[in-house]
């Protein structure tokens, strides 16, 4: 049956959220909202960075408490809130997060079994026994994964897959009324595009089996594919709930950014101006063998192919935070032999790399936002012997502003930003020391369609200051709104290269698949 058809039936919703409210130091995250999910609907949870989908998917996990008032009933029965944490295993919900929560260490079938470990030694499980039963729930949901593999050693879509697989399970073994409710938040980003098809056979899978989902994303393109209907959240009320078949994608941006699609149109990829200014000659090191680039100053030049090509290894070996086996770096004349490269020399020669695992790599969670910010100019912030705080504070503020910090408030710990909000602090914390040579790594990964224009514009804004960019990215159109020259890889080389008006979404596709060719 139908989402639909089973509202209309009378079947009580699989989770009904209303007056939905959560108030971090004054300030609402979420206010009076609702979200109803119906059984077996992929629903889809949408909004801009900032508008408030963490924050009831951690109150839904228990994580936090509500403002009082709040109610939620998961399959018409009411459920007293908070919820403890843990407590949503006994309403059969389970969640994937995007880090998936798998120990890369462990094999497949370990890491199934982990949440037993508690409850049995290890060697009283019956591994054998343990092991047909893992195949056979594979075989169940579609999938094929060797339960003996090291998640360290499968491909990101089947790490992705096993923890979709691992959740379902914990579903349908759960006891309590209902079919149970699985939570997707933001599980493609990781993912080159070809592979989220598999992904979505799974959920369809799974709704198959009676379980309903909330699918959290930035993307539009795949809300309108897997979700039967969305709620869009905007500064933590709802803005629309739509259906989606019946919705387009002009619709769902509108509902998301609250206004229409013109304003939000890519800017022109920058000209190809200039001599020569960054130049990359014969780089090898893990994938890749033999890269050689010359970049001018103010040229946007885009790394791409499918997973396992190495266009993404390109940034970190420039930066010396991966290692190259040979190959220099030519810089406004001065020359480096990237084995040798170190990020601290990087840095010092005006070299600025922002990385895609930010969480980890890009800021340090617990530090207030000017703390973060100051760290790449902390020598200019010093009076006679004294930190100058306030100049900290205020110059943060004031580039805050200009990336569209929200909150703009410098003093909060960056931890308590939204994602896509983090994303702007770590593009200002490095934009400000005018980079010679700006290396980026998927830098709109979790950013919204609305802050994704503004993010465009400080890198064509910080080209267009003399730096020359190199952009490393699985997202095509991201890619055709910022380059002026993408290079596709194919088994540690470059296949093909695009250029001006030749760029678009569908050609990078089109040589990206060429280049996986055998
Ligand atoms: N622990 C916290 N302390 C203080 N404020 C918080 C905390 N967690 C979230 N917020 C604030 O609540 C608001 C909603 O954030 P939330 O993380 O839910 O947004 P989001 O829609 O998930 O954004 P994104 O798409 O960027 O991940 C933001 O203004 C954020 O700064």
């Amino acid at each position: 049956m139908s989402a639909v058809a089973a509202a209309q039936a009378g079947t009580p919703p699989a989770l009904h959220f209303w007056n939905l409210s959560k108030t971090f130091g004054g300030q609402k995250a979420l206010d009076n909202a609702t979200l109803t999910v119906a059984p077996g609907e992929v629903h889809g949870l949408l909004g801009q960075n900032g508008s408030g989908k963490s924050t009831l998917i951690k109150v839904l996990a228990g994580f936090h408490p509500p403002d009082p008032g709040s109610r939620l009933a998961m399959s018409g029965v009411e459920v007293p809130l908070p919820l403890a944490p843990g407590a949503f295993r006994q309403y059969r919900m389970s969640f994937v997060h995007q880090h998936l929560g798998l120990l890369p260490s462990l094999t497949v079938l370990e890491n199934l079994l982990v949440g037993r470990f508690g409850e049995r030694q290890a060697w009283a499980i019956n591994w054998p026994g343990e092991r047909r039963r893992a195949e056979e729930r594979f075989a169940a949901y579609g999938v094929s994964i060797d339960p003996g593999a090291r998640v360290a050693d499968i491909a990101p879509i089947e790490r992705a897959l096993l923890a979709i697989v691992r959740a379902a399970g914990e579903i349908s073994e759960g006891v309590g009324t209902g079919n149970g409710l699985l939570v997707l938040d933001e599980p493609t980003p990781f993912l080159p595009k070809r592979d989220v098809e598999r992904l979505f056979r799974l959920v369809r899978t799974v709704v198959g089996k009676g379980a309903s989902v909330i699918f959290v994303s930035h993307d539009v393109d795949e809300v309108l594919e897997i979700t039967d209907r969305a709620t869009v959240l905007r500064d933590g009320r709802v803005a629309a709930t739509l259906d989606t078949a019946g919705a387009s994608k002009t619709d769902f941006i509108e509902a998301i950014i609250g206004r229409r699609l013109a304003a939000a149109r890519p800017p022109e990829p920058p000209a190809v101006r200039g001599a020569s200014h960054a130049i990359i000659h014969d780089l090898a090191g893990g994938t890749i063998d033999g890269f050689s680039l010359d970049l001018a100053a103010g040229e946007v030049v885009g790394l791409t192919g499918l997973i396992g090509s190495g266009y993404d290894e390109v940034p970190y070996m420039i930066y010396g935070a991966r290692p190259a086996v040979r190959g220099s770096l030519d810089l406004g004349g001065q020359g480096t032999f990237l084995p040798d490269m170190t990020p601290a020399k990087a840095i010092a020669r005006g070299v600025v790399l922002i990385p895609a695992d930010r969480a980890n790599a890009g800021v340090i969670g617990p530090l207030p936002v000017s703390d973060n910010v100051t760290m790449p100019v902390l020598g200019t912030r010093f009076r006679r012997w004294l930190l100058n705080r306030g100049a900290m504070v205020t110059e943060t503020g004031a580039l805050s502003r200009r990336f569209d910090v929200r909150p703009p408030d410098p003093t909060l710990p960056i931890a308590s930003l939204s994602g896509g909000n983090a994303q702007k602090v770590v593009l200002a914390k490095w934009f400000q020391t005018d980079p010679q040579l700006i290396l980026l790594d998927e830098p709109t990964q979790g950013v919204d369609v609305g802050a994704r224009q503004n993010v465009f514009r400080h890198i064509a804004d910080a080209a267009a200051r003399g730096a020359a960019v190199l952009c490393a990215s699985s997202d095509y159109e991201q890619l055709a709104a910022l380059c002026s020259r993408v290079l596709i890889f194919g088994g540690g080389r470059v296949v093909a290269s695009l250029q001006g008006a030749e760029i678009s979404k569908d050609a990078i596709a089109e040589r990206s698949l060429a280049g996986a060719a055998p």
